[in-house]
């Protein structure tokens, strides 16, 4: 498949953020040693490599099931569109996000398909597919979403524990029957035009929306922003292993001892900016009704924290689903009516309104 296939090593000359590497088996095995790196990086960044999940020929076929996707009519996309109420499954087209304060577009094209649809095929959960997306529900999309589902699910069951919170605390705000915004997202971003400053963003800075991120990268091009500093290094896509990181639902129920880290995609690089850029990411977020707020009064640990960060609001006053819906809404270019629409749109970030 062009693109997928057609691989050019990432730079070695170019500067990358190094992630922790943890062991999916050793984590499943109950390895402490395993379980210490997981929360250094959980703790730390709030991103980490993941190798030995076993997810890999979903993975392949996932990243069919979006080139299958991105290759109909545009016409036949675009009844699909996610449109501009903060639902975000379904066809994104390139374009319908600001990437920053000012306006600036996203240059990438996505399908969403929300876990709940893919659980519940053939009946409808939230909405209907192109049909890519329906011909490889069965066979697909539900097994990568159910495997996605157990890995992330056992990575949260394991800081639930190092927090110091009751079993199953985190298991019951992310129930596999409870509607969610969880979902499947594959990613394609066009070879950024010759002489684009390397800032541009395909992807706006942004802390994920939801809990823990599952995510497939074959080239460069993601970039996190360095904790305590406003440097963007990219991350480098290695073989074999996946990139998993948190998102603002794990910030605020850790009362910020985990941490949902600010990132970009810009385009990969030098060389591998000639290539077309896909990315697969399954998303585990809060179930709708979940409140987000620090756990306090469950765990001493979370207690503490937030007991010593005076300064920051674990507070939200939302639910997962309303947290979801003002991020996704205020993105949207269609929904600007100005700078404060994109402040509008900010979550967890450590620099918020950065551009
Ligand atoms: O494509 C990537 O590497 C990252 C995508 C991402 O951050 C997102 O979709 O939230
Ligand atoms: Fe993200």
């Amino acid at each position: 498949m062009p693109g997928i296939t057609t691989f050019l090593p990432f730079p070695e000359d170019v500067p990358t953020h190094p992630l922790l590497v943890v062991d999916y088996e050793q984590i499943r095995a109950g390895k402490e040693e395993e379980i210490d790196t997981l929360w250094e990086a959980a703790t730390k960044l709030g991103f980490w490599y993941l190798k030995n999940h076993g997810a890999d020929e979903l993975v392949e076929d996932m990243f069919e099931m979006g080139a299958e996707t991105m290759a109909l009519p545009m016409e036949e996309k675009m009844k699909y569109e996610q449109g501009d109420g903060g639902l975000s499954c379904g066809y994104k087209k390139a374009g319908a996000n600001a990437t920053d304060e000012t306006g600036a577009l996203d240059t990438v094209e996505f399908i969403n398909i929300a876990k709940d649809d893919a659980l519940a095929w053939p009946q409808i959960a939230h909405r209907t597919y192109p049909s890519t997306v329906n011909a490889r529900m069965d066979s697909t999309i539900k097994p990568f979403v159910r495997k996605s589902i157990e890995i992330n699910n056992t990575l949260l069951s394991v800081l639930n524990d190092r927090l110091g919170l009751p079993k199953g605390a985190l298991a019951k705000r992310h129930l596999l029957e409870e509607y969610s915004a969880g979902e499947a997202r594959c990613i394609k971003s066009p070879p950024m035009p010759a002489g684009s400053p390397e800032s541009k963003a395909a992807i706006g800075a942004h802390t994920d929306f939801g809990s823990l991120s599952f995510l497939h990268n074959r080239l460069g091009g993601l970039q996190v922003m360095v904790p305590g500093t406003q440097t963007w290094q990219y991350v480098k896509p290695l073989p074999g292993h996946a990139i998993c990181n948190l998102g603002d639902a794990m910030s605020v129920f850790s009362g910020g001892i985990l941490k949902s880290n600010l990132h970009r995609v810009v385009a990969p690089p030098k060389e591998q900016a000639k290539l077309l850029r896909w990315s697969l990411v399954f998303f585990t977020r809060p179930g709708d009704s979940v409140t987000l707020r620090a756990l306090t009064d469950e765990s001493p640990l979370i207690a503490k924290a937030v007991a010593e960060t005076p300064e920051r609001n674990f507070e939200t006053g939302a639910t997962a689903r309303e947290w979801f819906t003002r991020r996704c809404k205020n993105q949207r270019i269609k929904n600007r009516a100005g700078p404060e629409t994109w402040r509008a749109s900010r979550g967890m970030e450590h620099k918020p309104d950065v551009a």
